[in-house]
Order: structure tokens, then sequence, then C-alpha cells
């Protein structure tokens, strides 16, 4: 896997959180932004965290360091006594943080002083020659200007020196990339790499998917703060059946062949829908069904791209007592 530390499945866990739930009120109502959420970290992991607008990343971050408490659940650090999560404790100076795109700045300062100075707060050694790597590395060349006077790219780049400059041993990333180019998405990505190779774990929230695809080898997916999937990358991107045959047709769709068992054409606006596994399958309903597809309006073969395959992962299944409206319509030809 790309030459990077793979972790062992039987070591201590770095952080390891169990059954943590948190609530907010939000006037009337209670928001149940986490709920029963379990999560272990090993050394030297980059986990990517995925989940829509809502769904609790930002919350489960806050709770992990400190920033905000929780109704329950319980964390343990490098394997130590367990203690109620979300609250402070030494092992936060070995963490670094960089919270919804923003972080560890002071825009008063300049990203050199910035650097040196949570480095004290942290009550670790100011490390020049790190300093300027980091900063060679995600191509920020003004060390010097206040961070007020960057641009919105360049302040993020000061925010995760501030963040990473003190080699925590856990950083965690909510939304690294807002308002990075694309250069500087590669960059990061480096910078992440080389803190991978010197032990470093990543926890790296984000809804830039690509981002989160090259970089982390285990996905945790979250919605409504509950977690949907939590696994290696290939079992998160793999699909079973990744074509997507295309049909708008005025006819009804025919059968579905024996072969394709379980499977159903799906009603999609004006389009029917077929999912097949490969082009045997394809091949296979295509001649089948030639003079069917030989009338239609419009024909379309495609691959499930992982936007779609993610959407599909966070969509809520529908009650099994409820017949899907495609499968409902489905009329046969024969
Ligand atoms: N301080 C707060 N007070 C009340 N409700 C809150 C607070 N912070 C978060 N929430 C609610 O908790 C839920 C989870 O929010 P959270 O910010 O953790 O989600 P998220 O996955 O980070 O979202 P996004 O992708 O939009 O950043 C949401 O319903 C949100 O409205």
């Amino acid at each position: 896997m790309n030459g990077t530390l793979i972790p062992d499945g039987a070591s201590t866990p770095l952080l390891q959180l169990t059954q943590a739930g948190k609530q907010y009120r939000q006037g009337g109502r209670t928001v149940q932004a986490l709920q029963d959420f379990d999560l272990a970290l090993q050394p030297g992991e980059i986990v990517g965290l995925l989940g829509p607008n809502g769904s609790g990343k930002t919350t489960l971050v806050k709770l992990l360091t400190g920033l905000c408490g929780a109704d329950h659940g319980q964390l343990r650090w490098r394997g130590g006594p367990p203690r109620p999560a979300g609250q402070g404790g030494a092992h936060l100076r070995e963490i670094g943080v960089l919270l919804e795109g923003r972080g560890a700045a002071y825009e008063r300062l300049s990203t050199l002083e910035n650097a040196r100075y949570f480095c004290e707060l942290r009550e670790s050694r100011f490390d020049p020659a790190r300093f300027h790597h980091m900063a060679e590395t995600l191509g920020l060349a003004d060390v010097r200007a206040p961070i007020r006077l960057l641009s919105t790219g360049n302040k993020l780049r000061a925010a995760l020196i501030g963040a990473l400059i003190h080699r925590p041993a856990l950083a965690l990333l909510d939304e690294p990339t807002l308002g990075l180019d694309l250069e500087g998405v590669e960059r990061l990505h480096e910078l992440v790499r080389q803190g991978q190779r010197e032990g470093q774990t990543f926890l790296i929230s984000s809804h830039d998917l690509h981002f989160v695809e090259r970089l982390c080898p285990r996905i945790v997916c979250i919605q409504q703060g509950r977690k949907r999937f939590d696994g290696p990358r290939e079992a998160f991107t793999h699909v079973a059946h990744p074509y997507r045959l295309v049909v708008r047709h005025a006819a009804p769709c025919p059968p579905v062949p024996e072969t394709l068992a379980g499977r159903a054409w799906e009603r999609q606006e004006a389009d029917w829908v077929l999912a097949l596994s490969d082009p045997a399958e394809v091949m296979q309903v295509m001649q089948r069904w030639h003079d069917w597809l030989a009338s239609s309006e419009q024909l379309q073969l495609r691959r499930v791209d992982l936007r779609e395959h993610y959407l599909d992962h966070l969509t809520p299944l529908a009650p099994p007592d409820e017949a899907r409206p495609a499968e409902a319509a489905q009329e046969t030809l024969a």
C-alpha cells in the first residue's frame, strides 16, 4: 500500500473512544450530535472522517480535544486508564487540531511568531529547521508577514503549521483543504505523509472525497451522529455492481435476466437504470434486449463514481415494508 506505515491491528491504540454521546439544545429542541460512538486510532494511521453537513464530525473533533464535553463515554490515551470523554488532560499537549479549516493562528502574529507561540503553549521546544521545512513543504514563502495579511489559502497554511509544529502524536484536521488551491492540496498530502513516516496519527474530516480517498487507507463514515462505516478504503470504495446502464425509454422496461439475481431496473426520473457487475453482464443485457435498447431515446453506460457511492452509503435505507417506487412501477415486456 504505497510504502506507508501500516498500523499493527494488535498494538495498543493511541486513542480509544467508547460509547461517546453528545446532545446540544437548540431552542426548545434537542439535537443528538453524537450517539454510541466508538473509535480506536492506532499509531501511524491516517483515517478519513466522512459525513454530510451536521452529521457530527466537528463535534467528534471537539470532544477529542476537550473543546466540548461529552454527555457520556470514555477515552483512553495510549492504553492508560479510561477517563470521561471530552475532558482536558496532559494528553492534549500531544494533539494538534485544525477546526473547520481554521486553527492555531493568531492573525496579528506572523506565521513564524505564531508557530513559536504555540510551541511554548504546549511546552514543546521550537525547532526552526522543522518550521522552515514545514513552510517549504506547504509552499508558504512569506513567514514573517502578519497572518491577517495573508490570502485565505496561506492563512490555512499558517494554521496548519501552528497545529503541527510541536510534532503532535495525533493530528485532528477538520476541513484542511478549505480554500487551498490544487498545488496546496498536493503539498498538504506531502506534509501528512511526512508526518506519518515519523509515526504521527491523522484523523482528517473533509468533504473533499478525492483528497480523503487518495490519502486515507481507512475511512470512517458518520451520519446523524452514528457511525455508519469503519473500515479499509478498499471496502468503502468497493462497488459490487459498478456499471450503470441508463436507458431513456417511454416503453416499460424488460425483465431482468435471471442471472442478475436480486437486481431490478430502477426508475430515475425519465430513465430506467440497471446496475451491472462487468462488461460480460453489459453484453448479455445488450444482446438480449437489443431491440428495446436500439429504440431508446438515449442510452448511456457509466461507472459509479466515489461521490455517488458515498451518497449510497449514507442514504438511509427505506423501511423494508415500503415498496420502492421504481420496483413498484416495474412492468414486463414479456
Ligand atoms: N454549539 C452548538 N449548539 C447547538 N447545536 C450544535 C452546536 N454545534 C453543533 N450543533 C449541532 O450538532 C449537529 C452536529 O454538528 P457538527 O458541527 O458536529 O456537524 P459536522 O458534521 O461537523 O457538520 P459540517 O460538515 O457542516 O461541518 C448539527 O445538527 C449541529 O446543528
